[in-house]
């Protein structure tokens, strides 16, 4: 900047101009690699082989095929080389050097689906960088379902133009009978493999459908396929749904539509609006755009105010007899209704003008009308009758033990707001605000009497509710499309009116039954939770939360709590602290799920593995490297719900997980000092010890199963001292052929035999199961049905 300015004159901006230019979005890449996640080679490795995994998932599903890929890493002197094969539909000879040799195209940026790409940039990005560290060009091989060939390409980005240059085109052969094969030679190393190794087993724990094969330098990794997975339910692209449009995508919409009314908008553009919805939001966009009016109430049999009198002086030329039976007809319509707006007044006017023109063959035209509405307005609207009419609102909204002076007081200020000022007493929901506030604050000057927060709002919205809806026909879309504020009043209107949430059918969550298998296959641990929420919107688009939690087993109890993050079926490795559902877990009090938290906020600590997954039509990321979800509140509140659903199981099994380990201390300690003291007792009594095996089940209320044996006659009791009922399942192994059996049944296996009960006994009950075996054979009790801590079992 200071060298032009040193060395150039008044031409600065002229000699600026020649250096300005378009720059290409390639180029820009090329210089920002690091946004779509190729900062390093360590990185750049890991990015390429997701980007390529992740369009062989979409390409396969999409296409119906149970996905099948290869990836391949192999050193290659100072580079490495990245093979990646997939079973999908193939790509057309077309469209083969725009895919991989244009940034910026793609299938997927333009559709409402839940879909891995969304921007159209990620596999292009990956030959962008091969090509850059490399110097090589990409190599493509495709072959598309039923063609006896297939193509091959070589090929680089020209980034200046942003556009594919082959190099080599030929039609070859392939094994395949069809897929699609990319191989690319980047500069690179192997420092992320944890990161990859994460990325293709998260993979597989979220696409149990996928088959998926790993060849590194160091390793072979194969992820099978699981016994019976099907495709992911098919997905169908949605428009978009009313809630979360921003208001630039709205202008934008009302620009381009077909539709010339409001109503046809709404529901020929978005999701889940019909006739009864566009209404409800026609609605509120009246009281946005129009306001309300304010219903005065009607003179009553009380008031001394003469309505015929009024109509009469308003009236002239008509006669007698017609002015004043239309008199009687405005009196009686008035005694019909307690209140009327201006708009209600006219059109009782009206009524009545019909009524006698029917009557009396006299025409009321409309000057006439005019006059007798704006006289009968004046009685309406007169100061102490706009009083009148507002007080049983304010009366009725200020719970709060007030004077009568003050609710008198803040009445009539509201109702000197309604002046010459507002026409037809008509006001929208802001401007009533302004007057209820105006108006508390003078009260609060001249009665001094506060009228809280809470008050004000009670009385604008008594107030607002008595108002009457102005039924002006709406402008039409090219007038909202022209004019900011009124399209912003349509935007409020349909973000405050209850819609239908959107339908899901777009969208294919892991659902919560695999989330835990999913798990469950990762992680040996002793307590698996999951969750999966109802749909929401973000930005017009729908969205999915699902959470799961594992906890113990295997899990290391030191540090922090794992965190494993998904969107829409893809693992997110890099970036967790700037993670949307980083930032949720660290949000919630841990503490109160039974998980340790030191400080009381931030990573929770324990053995124990948290997973979410977010699945949209458009999942915001903090940046194109599709690393991180940004902070989007709709979104963080779900993840937030989700991950406490599930946290309120861990938290009853942690408990009762506490309450059984105390009922064991307490166990043992009993265990140990019961034979004590019975020999205590003996020795100081010299009597018999007594046997004490029993009492402990009696003092710990267990379930006790006993097993005795009387000569060749084999008896096990089971005593429930428990407050429950208990159904057991009783084996007792036995190496001689058992008979006699009470009930139960035998199983020979292997020169043993399975002799199995399953008695239900009822607290306070016994059951006595019982058979007959040669002398001396020996059995082996289990006892199934009741928690470890409250049985005991004597054999
Ligand atoms: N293996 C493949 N098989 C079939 N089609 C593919 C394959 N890979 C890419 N495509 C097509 O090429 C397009 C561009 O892919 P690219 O990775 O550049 O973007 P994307 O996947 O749409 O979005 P993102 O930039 O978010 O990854 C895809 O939208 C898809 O239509």
């Amino acid at each position: 900047m200071t060298s032009f300015q040193s060395t150039l004159g008044d031409g600065v901006a002229e000699e600026l101009a020649q250096n300005q230019r378009e720059i290409s979005i390639a180029e820009f890449f090329e210089k920002n690699k690091h946004m779509l996640g190729f900062d390093s080679g360590a990185r750049g490795l890991v990015t390429a082989v997701k980007e390529a995994v992740d369009n062989a998932l979409d390409a396969a599903e999409e296409a119906g095929i149970l996905p099948d890929i290869y990836v391949e890493i192999a050193e290659n002197g100072d580079y490495y080389t990245l093979v990646v094969e997939d079973n999908g539909p193939g790509i057309t000879k077309e469209q083969v050097p725009k895919v991989f040799g244009k940034l910026l195209y793609g299938s997927r940026f333009h559709s409402r689906e839940q879909t891995r790409g969304q921007q159209g940039i990620g596999i292009s990005a990956a030959v962008l960088y091969s090509q850059l560290t490399s110097g090589t060009p990409a190599k493509i091989t495709s072959r598309t379902k039923g063609s006896d060939t297939a193509e091959y390409f070589e090929l680089i980005i020209d980034t200046d133009t942003n556009e594919p240059e082959i190099q080599t085109a030929e039609t070859t052969s392939w094994d395949r009978t069809h897929g699609t094969r990319i191989e690319l030679e980047m500069e690179a190393n192997m420092r992320a493999r944890g990161q990859l190794h994460d990325y293709m087993e998260h993979t597989a724990v979220v696409n149990p459908h996928a088959r998926l094969e790993l060849r590194e330098p160091n390793a072979h990794e194969k992820y099978e396929r699981a016994e019976n997975a099907g495709l992911p339910a098919e997905t169908e692209e949605i428009r978009p749904h009313p809630h979360g449009v921003e208001l630039g995508a709205l202008i934008k919409m009302l620009g381009e539509t077909d539709s010339h009314s409001v109503s046809g908008f709404l529901q020929e553009e978005f999701t889940r609006v019909g006739a009864k919805t566009a209404d409800s939001i026609l609605d509120a966009f009246r009281d946005n755009h129009f306001g309300r009016e304010a219903a005065w109430q009607t003179p009553g049999a009380g008031d001394d105010v003469d309505v015929e009198a009024v109509v009469t002086d308003a009236i002239s030329n008509k006669g007698a007899a017609a002015t004043s039976a239309f008199a009687e007809h405005v009196e009686r319509a008035f005694a019909e209704r307690d209140r009327l707006s201006y708009t209600d007044l006219e059109a009782v006017v009206a009524n009545v003008s019909d009524t006698v023109e029917g009557e009396t063959g006299k025409s009321f035209g409309d000057t006439v009308q005019e006059n007798v509405v704006d006289a009968l307005w004046g009685v309406l609207a007169a100061d102490e009758n706009r009083t009148e009419s507002l007080y049983p609102f304010v009366d009725e909204a200020t719970t709060v033990q007030k004077g009568d002076a003050v609710v008198h007081g803040l009445a009539e200020r509201i109702a000197e707001k309604f002046d010459e000022e507002t026409p037809r007493a008509r006001v929208t929901r802001g401007t009533l605000e302004t007057f209820v506030e105006r108006a508390a604050e003078m009260t609060a000057d001249v009665e001094d009497a506060t009228v809280g927060e809470t008050a004000r709002e009670n009385v604008a919205d008594a107030i607002w509710a008595s108002m009457v809806r102005v039924e002006d026909d709406v402008p039409l879309v090219r007038e909202i499309a022209g004019e900011r504020d009124l399209a912003r009043d349509l935007l409020d209107a349909m973000t405050r009116t209850d819609v239908m949430a959107p339908p899901t059918d777009c969208l294919a969550p892991i659902t919560a039954e695999l989330v835990e298998a999913g798990l469950r296959k990762e992680y040996d641990a002793d307590f698996y939770a999951s969750a999966t929420r109802d749909a929401d919107v973000h930005g017009g688009d729908p969205f999915i939360v699902e959470a799961g939690i594992a906890y113990g087993g295997e899990l290391a109890a030191e540090g922090s709590v794992d965190l494993m993050r998904f969107a829409n079926r893809v693992p997110l490795v890099y970036q967790r602290g700037a993670c949307a559902t980083t930032q949720v877990i660290k949000n919630i009090g841990w503490r109160n799920y039974g998980l340790d938290q030191p400080g009381g906020s931030g990573m929770p600590s324990g053995p124990c593995v948290v997973m979410i997954h977010v699945a949209s039509t458009n999942v915001p990321f903090t940046s194109e490297s599709k690393d991180a979800l940004a902070n989007v509140p709709a979104i963080e509140d779900e993840i937030e719900l989700a991950v406490r659903e599930a946290a309120r199981d861990l938290k009853s099994y942690l408990k009762a997980q506490r309450s059984r380990q105390k009922r064991r201390q307490k166990q043992n300690v009993i265990a140990d000092i019961l034979p004590k003291m019975a020999h205590k007792v003996s020795e100081m009594t010299g009597r018999e010890e007594l046997v004490v095996d029993d009492s402990l089940a009696r003092i710990m209320n267990n379930v006790l199963v006993e097993r005795e044996s009387e000569g060749d006659t084999a008896r096990i009791v089971v005593e429930n001292h428990s407050g429950q009922s208990a159904d057991l399942d009783v084996t007792d192994i036995v190496t001689e052929e058992p008979t006699d059996l009470s009930d139960g049944t035998v199983v020979e296996m292997d020169g043993e035999w399975f002799v199995k009960w399953s008695p239900s006994v009822a607290s306070g009950d016994d059951a006595v199961l019982s058979y007959t075996v040669p002398d001396g054979s020996e059995g082996g009790l289990t006892v199934k049905g009741v928690d470890d801590e409250k049985l005991t079992v004597n054999q």
